[in-house]
C-alpha cells in the first residue's frame, strides 16, 4: 500500500469508531421524514440500515454527513458531529448517491480531483481503481458508465482517504449477483479490518447475506435494531411424525416444550438430536426434522410495509417546495 498521510502503517489496523444516533429527528415544513430515531453501529461490523422507499434513510445518512441540520437529536461518528471532524475524509468515506459524477470527466480524473482536495496522490487514486476492479474503465469518460460501474467508482472515492467508517446508500443497487457477491467480500475485508460500515438498502434480501446487524426503520422510526442471527430467530426446531400429540407428551417428559403447527411440532430447542432421542424413544417414526427459520422477506414486510406511509398513507411534500428551506446546507 502507498504511504500516504492518510494511511495507516501496514499491519496496523486502525480501530473503526462507534456511529451514534439519538433522538434523531428531521422535518420538511410539517412532514416529519426521521422521528426520534436512535440507534448505534459498532466498528469491525457490517450494518445494515434498512427500510422501505421512503422510510427516512437517506436523509438520515445527510444528517450523519452534516449535509442537512436535524431539527432535533444528533448523529455522532467517534463520539463527534461530522463538521466538528478534522480531515473527515480520511475518517468518514461515504457514497450518497452513485451518479454525481461529472459526466464528461474519466473515472480516474474524477477521483485525481477528489484526492488533490484530500492530499491523497495518484498511486492511491491507481491503487483504488486496481481495488474496485474498474482500473481500465477508469480511463473512459464516466458518463457512459453503468450503473455498476458508478457505484465501484463511488466506492473508489469513498475509500480514497482510508476512512475508518464506511457509509454507503443503497451500495448493491445496479450490481448484478456477481457485483454483489464482490461488495460482501469487498465490505467483509473492511470490516475484519476493524472498521465501522454501514449500508442502506430498501430490501433486506439483498443484503441479508452481506450484513451482520440491521437498524429498520419505517416512516422515519426505528422498529428494530438486532443482529441478523437475532433476526433469523433461535428458530427451534419443527418436527413432524405420525402421533403428534404422542410426541408431544414425550417431548414434555424431556422438559422441551412444543406447539402444533400445519400438522407438525414446533419445539424451544435447536438441537435436533435431541428431537431426534425423545422422538426415537417414544417408539415414533421422525418424517422432517429441521431448524425452523424465520422467512426474511415476510418479517420485513410485517416490520415495515404495513405501515408504509409511501403506500397510501400520508402523503409526503413534494421535496422541491420544501427543499429551499433547508439553506446553503440543505
Ligand atoms: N428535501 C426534502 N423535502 C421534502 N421532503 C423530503 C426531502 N427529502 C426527503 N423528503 C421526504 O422524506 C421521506 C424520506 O425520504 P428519504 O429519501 O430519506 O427515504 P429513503 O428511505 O432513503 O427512501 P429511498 O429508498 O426511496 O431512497 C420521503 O417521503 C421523502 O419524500
Amino acid at each position: 500500500m502507498t504511504a500516504t498521510a492518510t494511511t495507516s502503517p501496514p499491519g496496523t489496523p486502525r480501530a473503526g469508531a462507534r456511529i451514534e444516533v439519538r433522538d434523531l429527528t428531521k422535518q420538511f415544513g410539517s412532514f416529519t421524514a426521521v422521528n426520534a430515531l436512535s440507534f448505534t453501529v459498532e466498528p469491525g461490523r457490517i450494518t445494515g440500515f434498512l427500510g422501505p422507499n421512503g422510510a427516512g434513510k437517506t436523509t438520515t445518512l445527510r444528517m450523519l454527513l452534516g449535509l442537512i441540520s436535524p431539527t432535533a437529536g444528533s448523529a455522532t461518528i467517534g463520539g463527534r458531529q461530522y463538521r466538528e471532524i478534522e480531515a473527515p475524509m480520511s475518517v468518514v468515506g461515504s457514497a450518497l448517491e452513485a451518479t454525481n459524477f461529472h459526466p464528461g470527466r474519466s473515472g480516474r480524473d474524477h477521483l485525481r480531483v477528489l484526492g488533490d482536495t484530500m492530499g491523497v496522490g495518484g498511486a492511491r487514486v491507481d491503487e483504488m481503481l486496481e481495488l474496485v476492479g474498474i482500473p481500465a474503465a477508469a480511463r473512459k469518460r464516466a458518463g457512459g458508465y453503468s450503473m455498476g460501474m458508478r457505484q465501484r467508482l463511488g466506492l473508489a472515492a469513498a475509500m480514497l482517504g482510508d476512512p475508518q467508517v464506511l457509509i454507503l446508500d443503497e451500495p448493491a443497487n445496479g450490481l448484478d449477483p456477481e457485483g454483489i457477491r464482490w461488495l460482501r467480500g469487498f465490505l467483509r475485508h473492511l470490516s475484519s479490518q476493524g472498521k465501522t460500515v454501514l449500508i442502506s438498502s430498501h430490501m433486506l434480501q439483498e443484503v441479508e447475506q452481506t450484513v451482520d446487524d440491521v437498524v429498520i426503520i419505517s416512516n422515519g422510526r426505528l422498529v428494530k435494531q438486532g443482529t441478523m442471527a437475532e433476526l433469523h430467530g433461535n428458530g427451534g426446531a419443527i418436527v413432524r411424525t405420525s402421533d403428534t400429540g404422542a410426541l408431544a407428551g414425550a417431548l414434555r417428559v424431556a422438559d422441551l416444550t412444543s406447539t402444533e403447527q400445519d400438522g407438525a411440532l414446533l419445539v424451544d430447542t435447536s438441537d435436533l438430536r435431541l428431537v431426534g432421542d425423545v422422538a426415537l424413544r417414544a417408539g415414533l417414526p421422525v418424517y422432517e426434522l429441521k431448524v425452523a427459520t424465520t422467512d426474511l422477506e415476510d418479517l420485513f414486510f410485517q416490520l415495515t410495509e404495513g405501515t408504509n406511509r409511501n403506500l397510501g398513507g400520508g402523503t409526503p411534500p413534494q421535496r422541491d417546495a420544501i427543499a429551499g428551506q433547508e439553506g446553503a446546507n440543505g
